[in-house]
């Protein structure tokens, strides 16, 4: 049997200000910081360790995994940054707040933004400032992979390829991985792996900076998965994260 750990980053600045975020560069919050920190030392305690640990190009996950190792003493692992471990781009909605869209435009709408299946929402133009298509770390990829905006079929979409190329075959070499990402981008790493339809999907919502554990088989396919620590405190901060969508 293997075993993956995802985490998803602690708080953010824009998670504390309830800001829709996406490809948008912001850091963890003193409160993201502890909950990273604490996860390493759950982790710790509970006798993991690791041989090489994955993470995206946005500083709230590249910093989270600094402060799981640190508190691991396993900052001298290898690391490996992807962009396709990114949040899901948000499109035109990027540094709006959520509660305020949700007055704006219903919570219905807002929800969809969020968690459909196949719904993007509003797409950047290539010109506005919040572009991300001249940022030097995207500078290899074709404009076109630089996404204007995501849903999360989009996400899964290059997800998957880096599950395919990197995650599964270090996994199935013996390597232990934990992988620092965001909520869509590790909702997209669930759905694929539990099988989950474009229905029950919707409902899915992954908490900061709680170890999620998947244990799998010689295949890769998951037997069982659960989130390290206080089952309930992790339902609860689930919840939350659902709630960010409500009118406040
Ligand atoms: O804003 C975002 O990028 C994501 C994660 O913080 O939010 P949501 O949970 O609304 O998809």
């Amino acid at each position: 049997m293997y075993k993956l750990v995802l985490i998803r980053h602690g708080e953010s600045t824009w998670n504390l200000e309830n800001r829709f975020t996406g490809w948008t560069d912001v850091d963890l919050t003193p409160t993201g910081v502890a909950q990273a920190l604490e996860a390493g030392r759950l982790l710790k305690a509970e006798g993991w360790d690791f041989d090489v640990a994955y993470t995206s190009v946005l500083k709230r996950a590249t910093h989270t995994l600094w402060h799981v190792l640190d508190a691991m003493d396993r900052t001298w692992l290898p690391v490996v940054k992807s962009w396709r471990l990114n949040e899901r781009h948000y499109g035109a909605l990027q540094g709006l707040n959520k509660a305020d869209m949700a007055k704006q435009y219903g919570e219905a709408q807002v929800l969809v933004w969020r968690r459909s299946y196949d719904t993007p929402p509003p797409a950047l133009e290539p010109t506005d400032p919040r572009c991300e298509r001249s940022d030097r770390r995207y500078e290899k990829l074709t404009p076109s992979d630089v996404p204007l905006t995501e849903c999360l079929k989009d996400t899964v979409a290059r997800v998957i390829p880096f599950w395919n190329e990197a995650l599964a075959p270090a996994i199935k070499s013996g390597k232990r991985v934990v992988v620092a990402a965001h909520g869509n981008s590790i909702r997209a790493l669930v759905k694929y792996l539990d099988g989950i339809s474009d229905a029950d999907i919707v409902s899915l919502n992954i908490p900061n900076g709680i170890p999620l554990v998947y244990e799998l088989d010689a295949e890769l396919k998951p037997i069982r998965h659960y989130y390290l620590g206080d089952a309930e405190a992790a339902a609860k901060a689930a919840a939350a994260v659902a709630a960010q969508g409500q009118k406040g």
